[in-house]
């Protein structure tokens, strides 16, 4: 049901459409079976042309309805994949974080391809449910007997067949809640490939405990689920061939019948003896696909929609003067934990064109700091101020724009993509000879040639990207951790003061406390506080003023 109503909430129009078209099979379907049985009644010639006419027909209905059923489901699909991508982004980035990346790749990686599995036997379930429908319909108008007990034996299979296919659906979530797990496990085993190369122990230790572990579970809820689904298979398809006993040799035991119409019933039951078994052969893939729809459906009611900021009136001032932090707090919470971090309240104020760098030890909260002034979290409590005009959910996305930011876990696209200058090109290599990478790294039509490079060039890409952004502040979270002594220094003694020169605000995250002394401030965080914001007036490596 879940998986019809989320194909039906594609396109009501297709849907009609193919409805309309289904019927029609179904109706040339059931006109073939009645012109069948009348010519073994021996009266061919009268229904011989009537007989063509529906071999013209049906080709064409069926065409039309199979057509029209994989429009919608794969229309569906493509929605389904896009919905949640767009979700996913459009959702606040705290709560992504939280939910976690496995979550979101199960979605996608594990559910989608379910659901399109069970997607492609949809048109060929309609059509063989048509048939069967309008083959008991035949039924019921040869002998109204004879469809009461096929429909109460139908109805008697179908509540058998709910109890193995109630205990496979349990053992099914089961398995699907354990591949989230297993997805983990992967991500681990993927990321942390050259530690469990270099450690035998670590990894036979994975591979029993975590990946056999994972896998194991998913094997035996799978296999569970399997079996319980084989048994309900088994009970349909024996009920298929009870109906058939029953109407051949029970039903005639108390409704007389002509040799005409034995043949006539014998003839449905023959013709709807496959239809029956492909529906019940199809049950396990359609059940699965409505599991997978309800996690899908559940991620995407789990994650909240974050105010697009696009309306009118959102855009903001690149030429601003001032921005203020007034009291903002944020708190990392673990549920049942007692280890919440809090940031805050901060009171802090940027002046347009300052070279600020932000300092203090591991986990001291200088990341998350450098998240609230570039709008990814919003503050829990206080505000955020550009020339005296509070950052909103209204305006947030525009705030946004104003930062190019190149993150400790940044993301290297392999394409400037989103970048459309004219001479985007021309620029890009410019600034590759600048970062020294143009003997590594070529651009052509916005796309970059590698990027499989070093960290410390990926970082130099990253930069790339940022420079082309050309946006009025730039925030570097430990840029240069990974740069090279030579590069480092160009970092910090060409590179930042270029930057103020054209007017940019710049924001460095550092440990690099020998070039401390260039910055116009240093601003140190301690527990999640700020505890020292120095002016820094002559600039040497001497004068770094600790606060
Ligand atoms: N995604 C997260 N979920 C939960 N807690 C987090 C998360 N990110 C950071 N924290 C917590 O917030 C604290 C501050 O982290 P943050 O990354 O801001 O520190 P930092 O000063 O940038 O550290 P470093 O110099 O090591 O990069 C950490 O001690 C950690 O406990």
């Amino acid at each position: 049901m879940k998986l019809l109503a989320f194909v039906a909430g594609y396109s009501r129009r297709i849907l009609v459409l193919a409805i309309l078209a289904g019927a029609l099979c179904g109706a040339c379907n059931t006109a073939l079976l009645v012109l069948i049985n009348e010519a073994l009644q021996r009266k061919r010639g009268a229904v011989m042309w009537s007989f063509a006419a529906v071999c013209l027909l049906l080709p064409f209905a069926r065409y039309h309805s199979e057509i029209l059923l994989t429009r919608l489901s794969q229309g569906a699909l493509f929605d389904l994949r896009v919905k949640i991508c767009r979700k996913i982004l459009g959702a606040p980035l705290r709560q992504i974080e939280e939910i976690g990346p496995s979550r979101a790749l199960t979605a996608l990686t594990d559910d989608v391809p379910v659901i399109t599995t069970a997607l492609m036997q949809i048109p060929i379930v309609c059509i063989n449910l048509v048939i069967v429908v309008g083959g008991l319909l035949y039924m019921g108008w040869m002998s109204p007997v004879m469809l009461a007990s096929v429909l109460a034996l139908i109805v008697l299979g179908i509540v058998g067949y709910q109890l193995p296919m109630s205990r496979a659906t349990r053992h099914f979530r089961r398995a699907r809640e354990a591949t989230e797990e297993l997805m983990k496990t992967f991500r681990a085993l993927t990321r942390g490939v050259k530690e469990l190369k270099l450690h035998a122990r670590r990894r036979e230790a994975f591979l029993a405990t975590s990946l056999e572990g994972e896998a194991g579970v998913v094997q035996a809820s799978n296999l569970r689920g399997m079996v319980a689904l084989t048994a309900a298979n088994g009970w349909g398809q024996g009920m298929v061939f009870t109906i058939i006993g029953v109407t051949l040799f029970v039903v005639p035991l108390f409704q007389e019948a002509s040799a005409e119409a034995s043949i006539g019933y014998a003839l449905v039951l023959l013709y709807l003896m496959t239809p029956m078994q492909v529906l019940i052969g199809a049950l396990p893939a359609l059940s699965r696909a409505g599991i997978a729809v309800q996690k899908v459906e559940d991620l995407g009611a789990s994650l909240k929609v974050e105010a697009s900021g696009a309306e009118a009136g959102a855009a903001l001032p690149e030429r601003w003067k001032r921005l203020e932090l007034a009291g903002v707090t944020h708190a990392y919470r673990s549920e049942g934990k007692d280890d919440t971090f809090t940031l805050g309240p901060i009171h802090l104020s940027v002046r347009r064109g300052e070279l600020i760098f932000l300092v203090g030890g591991n986990g001291s909260g200088k990341t998350t700091l450098a998240k609230l002034i570039a709008g990814l979290y919003a503050p829990e409590s206080g505000q955020i101020r550009l020339d005296g005009e509070a950052i909103t959910d209204r305006n947030r996305q525009a705030y946004r724009e104003l930062f190019s930011v190149v993150f400790f876990d940044f993301h290297l696209f392999e394409s400037l993509i989103g970048l459309d200058s004219p001479e985007l090109t021309q620029r890009a290599r410019g600034y590759l000879s600048r970062l020294q990478l143009d003997h590594k790294v070529s651009v052509e039509g916005g796309v970059l040639s590698t990027t499989s490079l070093s960290q410390g060039q990926r970082k130099r890409l990253a930069l790339l990207t940022a420079y082309l952004e050309d946006r009025p502040v730039y925030l570097f979270d430990e840029w240069a951790a990974d740069q090279d002594p030579v590069f480092k220094d160009v970092f910090y003694r060409q590179i930042l003061p270029e930057l103020r020169a054209s007017g940019k605000t710049i924001l460095v995250i550092s440990h690099d406390d020998r070039y401390f002394g260039l910055a116009d401030r240093v601003l140190k965080m301690d527990f999640g506080q700020l505890v020292g914001d120095a002016q820094v007036t002559v600039r040497s490596d001497e004068t770094y003023a600790s606060a």
